[in-house]
């Protein structure tokens, strides 16, 4: 079972409170931002701001780091400040190519010899932000054996399409479905884009568990309130775990009784049903709530 994401909350690199207190939240991971919340004039205070809070603090929780593209005057800086201080995730926004992946996984690779960290221990994720990116999905998601997740930057994909973002979400709709194919073909994680008006609890639910049921395993945030929220959208319910333990019950009665036909309240069960809540079970075990 791969480690939750179901909430990753960006935190902006240039504000020393929010950095401070970023872990206490419940977010399963932060997000260090030094590209677009982050001032041109401000990329360098952030970048050692954030290389001191996580060499001073012990996070509760996954810590990622949102560097510039590696093609802007920024990425390379940012990288060589980091790396040292061992984040467990470097995001790259904007990927539109395997090369661009393969360029920061070669960094990575220096720096952990240099530093003596376990080769492969720093994972890395990439944002698809463009649709020349989306095109790039697959080969951007196996361009190396630290990528754990893809994730849609809806924000700015939404730009490069030439639309508006709607209450519907209409416009992202087929992005966000070849997003998940592109990260299931792959065998990693789906994450979904930020919902940028804070205030709007029931938008930002409704949003969550139509993405849930397209696919995506968890989504970024912007705010610490909306974690709760979506951590809730991505945890099995009592219903469904109590569903897939009777499922997997009636399973093992049937191998017990060399039965090939399993039916549980009149309907068939098959071996994707079977699949379906071995994962519903090891997610809520992941979550904490059996
Ligand atoms: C398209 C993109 O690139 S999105 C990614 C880049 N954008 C960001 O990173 C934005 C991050 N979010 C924010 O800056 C803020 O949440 C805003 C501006 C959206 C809203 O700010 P506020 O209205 O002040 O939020 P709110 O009143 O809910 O804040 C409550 C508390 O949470 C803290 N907080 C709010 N957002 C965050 C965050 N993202 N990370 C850490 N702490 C946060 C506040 O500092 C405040 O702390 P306090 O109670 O100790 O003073
Ligand atoms: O990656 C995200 O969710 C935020 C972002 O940069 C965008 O929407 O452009
Ligand atoms: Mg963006």
């Amino acid at each position: 079972m791969d480690r939750l994401r179901r909430t990753m909350m960006f935190v902006p690199g240039n504000n020393p409170g929010m950095v401070q207190n970023a872990g206490i939240y419940g977010a399963d991971t932060i997000i260090f931002d030094l590209e677009d919340s982050v001032a041109v004039t401000e990329k360098d205070a952030a970048r050692h701001l954030v290389h001191s809070a996580l060499t001073a603090i012990k996070y509760p929780c996954e810590v990622a780091i949102r560097i510039n593209h590696i093609q802007t005057p920024y990425g390379r800086d940012d990288l060589a400040v980091i790396l040292a201080a061992k984040p467990d995730l470097i995001r790259l926004p904007k990927a539109e190519t395997a090369d661009d992946i393969r360029a920061v996984d070669e960094i990575i690779t220096a720096a952990e010899t240099a530093h003596g960290f376990a080769p492969g221990s720093i994972k890395m994720m990439a944002a698809i932000e463009t649709a020349k990116g989306l095109l790039a999905a697959y080969e951007i998601a196996t361009a190396s054996p630290r990528m754990v997740a893809i994730a849609i930057g809806g924000e700015d994909f939404i730009a490069d399409l030439k639309t508006t973002r709607s209450k519907s979400g209409i416009e992202l709709q087929a992005a966000r479905s070849q997003l998940v194919l592109a990260a299931r073909a792959a065998g990693i994680q789906a994450i979904d884009t930020v919902f940028s008006d804070v205030n709007d609890e029931e938008g930002f639910i409704a949003e969550t568990e139509m993405v849930k049921q397209l696919g995506f395993d968890g989504k970024s945030v912007i705010n610490p309130r909306q974690i709760k929220l979506a951590n809730k959208v991505f945890t099995p319910s009592l219903p469904e775990i109590e569903k897939a333990k009777r499922v997997l019950a009636a399973y093992e009665d049937a191998l017990a009784r060399k039965s090939g036909v399993i039916a549980l309240d009149g309907k068939m069960i098959d071996a994707p049903i079977v699949a379906r809540a071995q994962r519903t079970l090891a997610y809520a075990a992941a979550a904490g709530v059996i």
